[in-house]
């Protein structure tokens, strides 16, 4: 505490400043860099303040970075660049742009006092910015931008912090610019630089390979692991992350009862996806700029990941949608269409309403603690929220600091499977289980608006069979923030545990098919079994409990794919696991709280950081840092 305490005063420093030929009083204590005019009235004095958490870089000499990075580089000025906010219509959180003042001081020895302070500063406070990242880049996802975003918009953010790149897998047109940048960068990042950044890139040239890399590859001295792409390269990176933590740990992930270890490496997600559901409802904005200085700072969000079995093995891992029935059709049909880009899933789901399907099985699941949270209780998950802090308690008992995320790994997870199970049988037009929000553009709220990004549950949603009329309306709740809930053919629990069957007889139409598929999966006894892609080939991977690893590509087998025509509707659907098909459809699934971290911190609350911008008259605002930190 005594060494703390010591720090925060070596750190500190106070003097004048000029920004724009105006004197401003300057200072930086432990926690804030804050600047005001000093020759202004009192009422138009406007204090400009930074937490310290959220400066992105402090350079010698008047520095420019847009259109082009320049550096004017004068003895007496430095230049600092930090997280700026503004709101964006449209979506639920706050856009992130780049700031930059250019501060000139009266002598050169006052200037490197302030660039030293306030690059200590950083380092001290910032403990989870990350210095190794490994990229991935989908350049096939979403409307095929992945590269062009990384690029334009945040490479030149890196840059700033001082990148140094190293390109792997086969490189294209911008990989030289990359290398040919790459000697001009590393000088810099020695001499001026606040931060080193050195990513690896790698740009995907089949599905799967980013999981594989993962799984196989040396990750020695990664912090963490970055996707450019969609919800669907982002389950890729989960898979990998899990896996390789389990081997690791030496962790059986096929034991539906087991503890999984919590994965060390961060994962950021640049969105240049078609829903982009887990960015939307971890940053509130699709913004591939918000989200760089995320990863950037080194912010950190846990989140409740789901794993699905199929008997003792384990099939996937999912985080926003795990949905039979409605959302699983509209998954075979948007397959059919994915040239369509994100479009297919409008298209898709509008032919797939029309075919008034629904579907029988019984549904069990293992109610969350009532008291704790509830999916009705009209709260969101908000950054900074208690329901979540709450939980990392509960979750990792045993260590000091529970928000602490070095201390919560040292600690033993408490496993909570107990209670008794619910069991629902009947007709469903859809069922539905997710671990967040699940907000995204189409539905701002998401699947289940109350939900928590880390509170080691998830919401199954129980939709029964009703008319088409009425399906309509829950579909078209979600679009506002009318509650989808309030209807009487819908039922929302809050769930740490579900299983799923077929009720009655399971040998139906299309049933078969998967049976089939499923026999190809070469399950063994202990085996694990992860499938998945949805560009046609399907690979499949199977580890058995010896370890082996044997991959075998076959053409995608999509059960009912004669569904919208067919006279006679299926009787069976599939599970839409983060857009990827289940081959099975007697599944069981477990929450697992706050399994894996994010470069995020949730979404900031747009009413709060108005109301904080009006009291305080600052252009830029310490409210999260106020809420979060000690
Ligand atoms: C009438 C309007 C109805 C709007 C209903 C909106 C419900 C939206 C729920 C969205 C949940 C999203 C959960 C995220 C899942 C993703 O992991 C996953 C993979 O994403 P990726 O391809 O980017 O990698 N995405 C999906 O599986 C897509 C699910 C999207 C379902 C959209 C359904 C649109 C339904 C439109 C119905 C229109 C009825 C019109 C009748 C005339
Ligand atoms: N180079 C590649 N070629 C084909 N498919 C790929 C490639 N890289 C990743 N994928 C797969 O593409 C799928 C869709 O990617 P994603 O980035 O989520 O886009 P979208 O949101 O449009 O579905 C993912 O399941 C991923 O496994
Ligand atoms: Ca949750």
């Amino acid at each position: 505490m005594k060494t703390f305490v010591q720090m925060e005063t070596d750190l500190r420093l106070e003097s004048s400043l000029w920004v724009n030929n105006r004197r401003c009083a300057a200072v930086l204590t432990g926690w804030h860099f804050k600047w005001s005019e000093v020759d202004k009235k009192s009422r138009d004095k406007k204090t400009v303040s930074v937490p310290v958490a959220e400066l992105v870089g402090v350079e010698e000499g008047k520095v420019e970075v847009l259109p082009h990075k320049t550096v004017e580089d004068t003895d007496k000025d430095f230049t600092v660049f930090y997280v700026k906010r503004s709101s964006s219509t449209g979506s639920c959180g706050l856009l992130w742009r780049l700031g930059r003042t250019q501060f000139s001081c009266p002598s050169r020895v006052l200037r490197d006092q302030w660039i030293k302070n306030l690059r200590t500063a950083v380092q001290t406070h910032t403990p989870l910015r990350p210095h190794r990242l490994l990229v991935f880049i989908n350049p096939f996802g979403g409307k095929k931008m992945a590269r062009q975003i990384f690029h334009s918009l945040v490479a030149p953010l890196f840059e700033l912090a001082g990148i140094s790149s190293h390109v792997i897998g086969k490189t294209e047109v911008f990989s030289n610019k990359i290398l040919k940048d790459n000697g001009k960068i590393a000088n810099c990042m020695v001499k001026k630089q606040l931060f080193c950044v050195f990513l690896v890139l790698l740009v995907t040239e089949r599905a799967n390979q980013a999981r594989d890399h993962l799984l196989k590859k040396d990750l020695m001295g990664f912090d963490g692991v970055v996707c450019v792409g969609g919800d669907g390269m982002f389950s890729e990176i989960l898979h990998g992350v899990i896996g390789r933590t389990q081997q690791e740990a030496g962790t059986c992930e096929n034991d539906p009862g087991v503890t999984l270890q919590p994965c060390p490496l961060h994962i950021g997600i640049i969105p240049a996806g078609s829903t982009d559901c887990v960015c939307y409802a971890t940053v509130g904005v699709i913004d591939p700029v918000t989200s760089a200085l995320h990863i950037i700072i080194g912010d950190s969000q846990p989140l409740d990941v789901c794993s699905v079995h199929y008997g003792f093995a384990l099939v996937r891992y999912s985080v926003s949608l795990l949905g039979y029935g409605f959302y699983g059709d509209v998954l075979v049909e948007s397959e059919k269409h994915r040239w369509m880009g994100p479009l297919r899933y409008d298209y898709s789901g509008s032919m797939v309403y029309l075919s008034n399907r629904s579907y029988t099985g019984t549904v069990q699941y293992l109610p969350a603690d009532p008291l704790l949270s509830s999916p009705r209780d009209n709260t969101r998950c908000l950054s900074g929220c208690t329901v979540c802090s709450r939980s990392t308690e509960r979750l990792f008992p045993n260590s000091s600091d529970s928000g602490s995320l070095y201390s919560s790994y040292s600690g033993h997870f408490h496993n909570d499977l107990e209670g008794e199970w619910v069991t629902v049988e009947g007709r469903f037009k859809c069922v539905s289980l997710t671990c967040m929000s699940s907000s995204c553009t189409r539905s701002p709220m998401g699947l289940s608006p109350s939900a928590h990004l880390a509170d080691g549950t998830g919401d199954l949603v129980l939709v029964w069979d009703t008319n088409p009329l009425s399906f309509l309306r829950f579909l078209y709740r979600h679009t506002s923030t009318d509650d989808q809930f309030d209807l009487p053919f819908v039922e929302v629990h809050r769930v740490k545990a579900v299983r799923f069957s077929l009720a009655g007889d399971t040998k139906e139409e299309g049933h078969e098919e998967i049976r089939e598929l499923s026999d190809e999966m070469d399950i063994e006894a202990g085996g694990q079994v992860r499938s998945g892609s949805r560009n046609g080939s399907q690979q499949h991977l199977a580890e058995n409990a010896t370890g082996r690893v044997t991959t075998s590509e076959k053409k995608t087998v999509i059960p009912f794919t004669c569904c919208l025509c067919c006279k006679k509707p299926p009787a069976v659907s599939v599970w839409n696991c983060d857009g990827e098909i289940l081959p099975f459809t007697n599944i069981s699934c477990r929450i697992h709280g706050q399994l894996v971290r994010l470069y995020a911190r949730g979404i900031e609350d747009k009413a709060a950081i108005h109301h904080c911008s009006q009291e305080r008259d600052m252009c830029n605002i310490t409210y999260m840092l106020e809420t979060s930190l000690p």
